[in-house]
């Protein structure tokens, strides 16, 4: 039998199947979908089986056999492989890396370096002679120079090269598993009790651990730590010698949200508007078709109790559910309400889990333990094998686009998936991305509205505040006379107020006065940003750190000056303007341990905080009765990056925070500060007009020839020397040119708007057209072409076919 497989070799040179035999030993076993290692280009290396056949074109002599089975139950599904082969078309991506993404992190292979001496120990080096006592011993290299001096790894690579030592690559995959022994009684309960006071005397210790466990189920195991109050691991062991006792090793689960107490929520009566909606999604799912259904629905309309329902009837119907929520909103209050309904049924994917938890909670999903995965953009790929309805919540989130390759977009996945099953996809959003609210246009996406918050709530009032006026009234500070009288009055009332501080690229810099020096990074063309903490200038880019001056380095005046806003400085500021002001701050820095999330929220919830403070992440998803005002610092400091969804997120960002407002009895209120109180991603929000939004955005986009009228595709040139940069550049500008057709526009070469990130030179190409039937294979062969540039040189070229980012 031959194994058809896909090398862990990221290169696009080896992009294809491998042909290897499969010995004796695992014709019985091995099946398509299993990871295995296999011998490549003379070192081991893991690989996916994605056929099996009788037949190869590879001489006998020159077939190599696969090493080692990986998985005796297949991760992939055959339906996930084929998935995979589509992905990798419509992104351009190797095959490999696609199967990789399919996967938790937790299955992907480690590649090691291994030193062993292959001459006698005494004629090395002193130096390295210490770590070579025996000639058994071994270096791991990767370890080891993390630690060892330079005088002994330069006589390593010395050594190597006269062939004293030498260094053999090895292929790892951890068990992802995690594992501990147990022991369980392997004679019946009388009989161990009868030996237990034969014991007694002689050795009382193993005589109480068989009276343990001869008082409880049979089958019960128990580690030693459990039983260390009963005897020690001498007596245990000394039993299992004797017979007594079995001595096993068994898989334990790790679930995050052990011990955890959730309170058990049932199906809520819906309102008209909501039993219309999931009228809809449940007459498809009658149908047994797939259909992709926008829902708009306007915040606090109750979203996500249809989602709820929806589920519930899928489960029903014994089928799985998977529901995408962006990785930001994953808060505690959200998974809460599924585990409220549907209990240990969901399994939670999120980056706070660590890799082995995030495992387990796959291994719940491919073992059929769990029949729903509430996760961030990967848990697209979970695998189930019978599913009834992907969800994705606020569906114009950025992070559902992946920014490393493969590239792929959840929702694109979640549809080519729900078409293999015939079942439904929920896109929900109060503020739907602009592609998707087109498709619904357009009748390829059924659209649903919901134009009503629950119980009759009222959408807060909104009032947009000019801080130009502000400024021009001798307020300098960054907070209006407005936003802190009303502040102050939320304080006294006892409710409570969300301040957002809208910073995304936008970060504080120091400046000089006198001469306007900003200090950059000197290995990327970005501006230093500023942190408090340990009075550093850092790069947010490639990490690099410096201390801040006192003097400015190009006119040696004093007057360095600090701007830009942090949340840091706004509760500072705020202390002092309000005195006595309980404020609890959400941004990185304070949310970075695990956990540290949830403890903020829940004491927000509490009522500990009049003001809760932070960046995007308290946008979204908080659902807290007592918050009647929300204010928002800076709306508009997204408005000018170079980026042609800048005024889609400013729109979406403000309606979603502004939503956190009085979502129960009582009435909210949104303050929103801003330089540009005419533009029209900020107005709309006060008028809470989606629709007007999308018609003013949509003509925008049709002069300026973008989504959802043209599709785009980036090329991101890279190289340390820019003189080649541009030259490659160029040279691929020409080629598509060339081979495009004529009503496709290539744009370029241009530098990238950071045209410089740790030390590599950025420019890029930008191809918007209507149809181009040719595009996936001039992209294909422009590669192909490039190979020996990239495996040369240090040239990089990355292809994305959906760009959202365009730094
Ligand atoms: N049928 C119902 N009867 C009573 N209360 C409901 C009903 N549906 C939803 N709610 C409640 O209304 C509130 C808002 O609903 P939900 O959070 O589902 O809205 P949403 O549209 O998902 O909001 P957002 O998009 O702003 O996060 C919640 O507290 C929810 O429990
Ligand atoms: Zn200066
Ligand atoms: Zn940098």
């Amino acid at each position: 039998m031959i194994a058809k497989v896909i090398v862990d070799v990221p290169s696009q040179a080896v992009d294809r199947m491998f042909d290897y035999s499969v010995p004796d030993s695992l014709a019985k076993t091995l099946v398509v979908g299993c990871r295995v290692h296999v011998p490549f280009a003379n070192r081991p290396v893991q690989g996916f089986v994605a056929e099996l056949s009788d037949s190869t074109e590879v001489p006998k002599h020159k077939l190599k056999p696969v090493t080692e089975q990986l998985d005796l139950v297949p991760p992939l599904t055959e339906e996930l492989l084929q998935l995979a082969e589509k992905i990798k078309t419509e992104t351009l991506s190797l095959h490999v890396a696609v199967l990789k993404a399919m996967l938790p992190q937790a299955m992907r292979a480690k590649y090691k370096k291994i030193l062993t001496v292959t001459a006698e120990i005494n004629k090395l080096d002193p130096l390295l002679q210490p770590y070579f006592k025996t000639s058994e011993d071994v270096i791991e290299w990767d370890e080891w120079i993390k630690n060892a001096s330079e005088n002994e790894i330069k006589s390593a690579v010395s050594s190597l090269r006269k062939g004293l030592l030498s260094a053999e690559p090895v292929v790892t995959t951890k068990d992802a598993a995690k594992k501990r022994l147990v022991y369980s009684l392997k004679e019946e309960s009388r009989q161990a009790m009868k030996e237990a006071e034969s014991l007694q005397k002689k050795a009382p210790k193993q005589a109480a651990v068989l009276r343990f466990l001869s008082e409880r189920p049979n089958d019960k195991a128990y580690t030693a730590q459990e039983l260390s109050e009963y005897g020690s691991k001498a007596a245990l062991d000394a039993l299992v010698e004797k017979g007594w006792l079995a001595k096993q090793e068994t898989v334990v689960k790790r679930d995050p949200y052990e011990g955890r107490e959730f309170e058990s929520s049932e199906n809520l009566p819906l309102l008209e508007d909501q039993a219309v909606v999931l009228g809809e999604i449940t007459a498809a799912m009658d149908e047994k078709e797939h259909r992709t259904f926008l829902l708009r629905g306007v915040t606090g309309s109750g979203k996500t109790e249809i989602y709820l329902q929806a589920i519930d009837r899928t489960l029903k119907e014994g089928k799985e559910a998977i529901v995408l929520v962006p990785e930001i909103s994953l808060t505690p209050q959200m998974v809460n309400r599924f585990k409220a309904r549907f209990g240990s049924r969901v399994a939670v994917m999120h980056s706070a889990l660590s890799k082995g938890e995030k495992y387990d909670e796959w291994k719940k999903i491919r073992d059929g333990e769990v029949d729903v995965v509430v996760g961030a953009r990967s848990a697209v790929f979970a695998p189930f094998t019978n599913l009834g309805i992907i969800i994705i919540d606020e569906e114009h989130e950025a992070s559902y686009k992946q920014e490393e390759a493969p590239r792929y977009h959840a929702r694109t996945v979640a549809v080519a998936r729900a078409e293999h099953y015939n079942c439904p996809v929920v896109l929900g959003s109060a503020t739907p991305s602009l592609e998707s609210y087109a498709r619904a246009q357009k009748g390829v996406y059924q659209l649903l509205t919901m134009e009503n918050r629950v119980n009759d709530a009222v959408m807060p009032s909104v009032t947009l505040i000019d801080m130009r006026e502000e400024l021009r009234t001798g307020n300098r500070s960054m907070f209006s006379e407005d936003l802190l009288d009303k502040m102050e009055e939320r304080r006294l009332k006892g409710e409570q107020t969300v301040l957002l501080l809208n910073r995304r690229g936008y970060s504080t810099f120091i400046m000089c006065r006198e001469c306007g020096f900003v200090p950059e990074c000197p290995h990327c063309d970005i501006s230093l940003t500023y942190h408090r903490t340990n009075q550093a200038l850092q790069c947010h880019y490639c990490g690099y750190r410096e201390t801040v001056p006192v003097r400015c380095p190009d006119c040696d005046s004093d007057q360095i000056r600090f701007f830009g806003t942090g949340t840091q400085k706004v509760e500072e500021e705020l202390k002092k303007q309000l005195d006595g002001i309980r404020i609890i701050r959400m941004d990185v820095d304070t949310t970075r341990t695990k956990g540290a999330h949830e403890k903020l929220l829940t004491k927000f919830g509490r009522g500990e905080a009049d003001v809760l403070l932070g960046t995007q992440m308290i946008a979204k998803g908080l659902d807290y009765p007592n918050i009647t005002l929300v204010g928002v610092l800076a709306a508009d400091s997204m408005l000018h990056l170079p980026d042609f969804r800048a005024s889609e997120r400013t729109f979406q960002l403000l309606t979603q925070v502004a939503g956190r407002a009085g979502r129960h009895k009582k009435t909210g209120e949104v303050l929103i500060q801003t330089y540009s109180p005419e533009h029209y991603s900020i107005t709309e929000v006060k008028q809470h007009d989606f629709l007007s939004f999308y018609q003013k955005e949509m003509q925008m986009r049709k002069m300026g020839g973008y989504p959802p009228y043209y599709y785009l595709t980036m090329l991101q040139v890279s190289h340390t020397d820019l003189h080649k940069t541009v030259q490659f550049t160029e040279k691929i500008t020409d080629f598509l040119r060339q081979n495009l057709s004529d009503t496709t526009k290539v744009f370029g070469p241009v530098a990238s708007p950071i045209p410089r990130i740790k030390d590599r030179y950025r420019y890029q190409v930008m191809i918007k057209y209507k149809i181009e039937p040719q595009l996936a294979d001039v992209l294909h062969e422009l590669m192909v072409s490039l190979q020996t540039d990239i495996a040369r040189t240090d040239l990089q070229v990355i292809i994305d076919t959906n760009p959202h980012m365009m730094m």
